[in-house]
C-alpha cells in the first residue's frame, strides 16, 4: 500500500508492506547517487534489523555507512546531534545523498534534524521500526532534539523524501513500546474519528498481543489521517495540525518531570495527557463526563498508568505549569489547549486561564 503526502514540491510516498525492510533497495537506489547510503540507527535496532536491511541494499550494489547510537530519549540531545553531524560530514555525505533513519521516533527526530542542517539541508528517508514511528513520527517532517528548557525545543520542519514501513519489524518490539505507540493511534480517533475510536476499543487487545491485521489497519488509518493533516497545515500555522498535539502539553510536562528518561515513555505521557485533556474538557463543561470516563477506561484497559501519583510524577502543579509554558503553541502569554467537545471532536481552546489549569492539576496530582 502507498499513502501519498501531497505537499507539492515536497510531496513523498509512504510505502507500507510486510518484508519491505529487506527489499528496500529498488526504492532507495535513486536517493543514493554515489552508490552509498549513511544509515543511522540505535543499538537495539542495529542488533535486530540492521543486518537484513544492509544485506538487501548490498545485494543491489549499494554500500552502507552504519552509524549506531545509544537507544533512548537521552539520545535526542545537543551532544549526539553534534556527534552525528560531524560523522556524516566525515563520511562525505553530499546534499544530494539521502541519510536514512532506521529506528523509532528518537532516531527519526534526531536524524531528520541533522539532515536539515547538514550542508544547509540534505535529503533523508524514514524507515520507522516502532509502532509510534510508523503511525506518527516518520510522517510530517517535525524534527527536533530536546533542550535543557524542555521537549523538542530545538528543531526544524524538514520533510523526508520517502517513508518505508515494514510492519513485520514490530514482532520484536517490547510490549511496553508497542503500547506507547498505540497511544498515538488512539489519538487519531479522539481528535476526529469516533468510529475509529470504536474500532480501537474493539481491537486494542489484539493489536497489543501482536495481531498483524490489527496492526496493519492501525498503521494505514493513522498514516492516512496524519498525511491529510500535514497536507492541510504543514507548519502548524493554523489550528489543523495543532490538534495532533492532543495530550502533549500535559504529556511533555510529565516527560520533563521524568527527566526525559524511560520512567515515562513519550506515548505513556501522551496517554496520560489525553486522559487529562478530556477530564479538563469535562470539568469545564465542554464535553460529556461520560466521554471522558470512556477515554480513561479504554486507556486503562490497555495497561496505561493514568495516575501521576502511581507513576511517581505527582509534581507540584506550579512546576508542571512551568514546563507547560515552554510549549511551542504559547503565544503572547496565552497557552492554547487541545480540548474536546466529545470523542472525535477535538478543538483548540484559547480561553483556558492558566490559574484554572493550575487548580485542575493540583487536584490531579493530589488524587
Ligand atoms: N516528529 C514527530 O512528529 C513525532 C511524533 C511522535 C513522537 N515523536 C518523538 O518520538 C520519540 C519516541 O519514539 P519511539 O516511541 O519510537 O521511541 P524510541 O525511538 O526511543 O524507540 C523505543 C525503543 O524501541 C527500540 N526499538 C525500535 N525499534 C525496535 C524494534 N523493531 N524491535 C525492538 N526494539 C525496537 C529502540 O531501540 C528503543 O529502545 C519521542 O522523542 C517523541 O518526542 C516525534
Ligand atoms: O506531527 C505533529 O504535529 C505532532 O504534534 C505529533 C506529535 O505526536 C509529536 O509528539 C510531536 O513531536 C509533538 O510536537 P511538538 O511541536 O509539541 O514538539
Ligand atoms: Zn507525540
Amino acid at each position: 500500500m502507498i499513502v501519498e503526502v501531497p505537499l507539492g514540491a515536497r510531496a513523498y510516498p509512504i510505502h507500507i508492506a510486510p518484508g519491505l525492510l529487506a527489499n528496500a533497495a529498488p526504492l532507495l537506489g535513486r536517493l543514493a547517487p554515489r552508490g552509498r547510503l549513511a544509515v543511522v540507527t540505535d543499538a537495539h535496532v542495529a542488533a535486530l534489523h540492521l543486518p537484513a536491511f544492509v544485506a538487501g541494499l548490498a545485494a543491489a550494489g549499494l554500500a552502507v555507512d552504519e552509524i549506531v547510537l545509544p537507544p533512548g530519549e537521552a539520545t535526542k540531545d545537543w551532544a549526539t546531534l553534534e556527534l552525528l553531524t560531524e560523522r556524516l560530514l566525515q563520511l562525505g555525505v553530499e546534499r544530494s545523498d539521502a541519510v536514512v533513519a532506521l529506528g523509532g521516533g528518537v532516531i527519526g527526530d534526531l536524524t531528520g534534524f541533522a539532515a536539515s542542517i547538514l550542508r544547509r539541508g540534505c535529503a533523508f528517508v524514514q524507515v520507522p521500526t516502532t509502532l509510534l514511528a510508523q503511525v506518527d513520527s516518520s510522517v510530517g517532517g517535525k524534527t527536533a532534539i530536546n533542550a535543557a528548557a524542555g521537549k523538542n525545543l530545538v528543531g526544524a520542519f524538514h520533510q523526508p523524501a520517502l517513508v518505508l514501513i515494514d510492519p513485520d519489524v514490530l514482532a520484536t518490539l517490547p510490549v511496553r513500546e508497542l503500547r506507547a505507540g498505540y497511544a498515538e493511534v488512539v489519538k487519531y480517533g479522539l481528535i476526529g474519528d469516533p468510529n475509529f475510536f470504536g474500532w480501537c476499543e474493539a481491537n486494542a487487545a489484539a493489536l497489543l498481543a501482536g495481531d498483524a491485521a490489527a496492526q496493519a489497519h492501525a498503521i494505514a488509518v493513522s498514516c492516512r489521517a496524519k498525511a491529510a493533516v500535514v497536507a492541510e497545515d504543514e507548519r502548524e500555522t493554523g489550528d489543523v495540525r495543532a490538534l495532533l498535539n492532543l495530550g502533549h502539553t500535559f504529556g511533555h510536562a510529565f516527560e520533563a518531570e521524568a527527566g526525559f528518561s524511560d520512567r515515562l515513555l513519550h506515548g505513556e505521557g501522551v496517554a496520560l495527557g489525553m486522559a487529562l485533556a478530556f477530564d479538563l474538557s469535562a470539568a469545564r463543561g465542554l464535553c460529556p463526563a461520560a466521554d471522558a470516563a470512556r477515554v480513561r477506561a479504554h486507556l486503562a484497559s490497555c495497561g496505561f498508568e493514568l495516575s501521576p501519583q502511581r507513576l511517581g510524577l505527582a509534581a507540584p502543579a506550579a512546576r508542571l505549569l512551568h514546563h507547560m509554558r515552554q510549549d511551542k503553541k504559547m503565544k503572547a502569554g496565552t497557552l492554547p489547549f487541545i480540548l474536546a467537545r466529545g470523542i472525535g471532536q477535538a478543538f483548540v481552546a484559547r480561553d483556558v486561564p492558566l490559574d484554572a489549569v493550575e487548580a485542575f492539576l493540583s487536584g490531579v496530582v493530589a488524587a
